[in-house]
């Protein structure tokens, strides 16, 4: 049977009186591309350190393809990207691609990799001449010089632009279908659902929702209501209805039973001008599931099957 790409298991991170990763437990099947959302200071960095071997767990333990974390990097197990990685500013990219190819066992074939990470127009400049999303590319070159399984990526694109963006991600699907297991940390949650094909949110250090993007979005509860009405109106004693949110003349019912919640409206109301019924966006469920989890400092059932 071959090893997880990943496995933690009851990992904790503690740095002095900071709990920043608590029990927390997760396997990554090989080949999947999993998206780690979470607020600031949800413990995302902590856990991706701690994969890299980079902070020692203060409990639990982390094997990535079956070998401890120094062992599998040191090994060209692992590809990666950091929020702060550097590179050597007076040297030119193609030297800084070959020297660090050089270093591992079996390395990406040269062209492929200036090819699939498109930087193949960009081997004569000097790094210091590279523009925030030139520069992420070349570290994704870095990133994948020794041909590792897994590649993780904290904030990948946070230097990038929108176009920028949508052609890493392209990248990134080919790396997936070549059946490289890709995991990132990320606060853009349109690029958790339009990539992922599992979303974990992270919150106070702890998994409070497993599972693909529709799933977490399933699991925030309800659905909501809009249209136009006038400002004088009140929707209170609606059957239901757990949220009323006003912008102008357009108000927003969430509700936990849309069907229930829309007769006793309609029953009031002759007209909804531009009525819309909505199901929970993946932004809903984050914030509802990150909220809940600030509120209770307990984890909530996750999404999904566990994995
Ligand atoms: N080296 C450190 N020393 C002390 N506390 C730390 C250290 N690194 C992180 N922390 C704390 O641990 C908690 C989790 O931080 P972490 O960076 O893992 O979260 P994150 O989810 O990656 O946040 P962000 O999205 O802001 O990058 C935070 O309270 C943070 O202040």
């Amino acid at each position: 049977m071959t090893a997880p790409a990943l496995e933690i298991t009851g990992l904790t991170v503690r740095y002095g009186d900071v709990t920043a990763v608590h029990d927390l437990d997760l396997e990554l099947a090989a080949g999947e591309t999993v998206a780690l959302l979470g607020p600031n200071g949800a413990g995302k960095s902590s856990t991706v350190n701690a994969v890299l071997g980079l902070v020692p767990p203060s409990a639990g333990q982390v094997r990535v393809l079956g070998r401890r974390p120094r062992e599998a990097v040191e090994a060209g197990c692992v590809g990666v990207m950091l929020q702060h990685g550097g590179l050597p500013s007076q040297a030119r990219v193609g030297e800084v691609v070959r020297l660090v190819r050089r270093s591992f066992p079996s390395p990406w074939p040269a062209e492929d990799l200036l090819v699939v990470t498109d930087v193949a127009g960009l081997v004569d400049r000097r790094v210091d001449q590279l523009s925030g999303g030139q520069r992420q590319r070349v570290m994704l070159a870095l990133a994948l010089a020794g041909t590792p399984p897994l590649l993780v990526l904290d904030e990948p694109t946070a230097a990038m632009d929108v176009e920028s963006r949508r052609s890493f991600w392209t990248t990134m699907r080919e790396l997936a279908a070549r059946g490289h297991t890709v995991v990132f940390a990320t606060h853009h949650l349109e690029e958790a659902d339009a990539v992922a094909d599992r979303v974990v949110v992270v919150a106070g250090g702890r998994v409070v929702a497993d599972g693909s993007a529709a799933q977490v979005k399933a699991s925030a509860s309800g659905r909501t209501i809009r249209f136009t009405a006038d400002p004088a109106t009140r929707f209170g004693g609606l059957p239901a209805v757990t949220d009323e949110q006003w912008h102008g003349t357009s108000v927003t019912l969430r509700t936990a039973d849309p069907e229930t919640t829309l007769r006793a409206l309609l029953a009031r109301h002759d007209r909804l001008p531009d009525l819309e019924v909505r199901g929970a966006s993946l932004e809903d469920a984050f914030v509802s599931l990150t909220a809940a989890a600030v509120t209770t400092a307990t984890p909530t059932a996750t999404a999904g099957d566990p994995r």
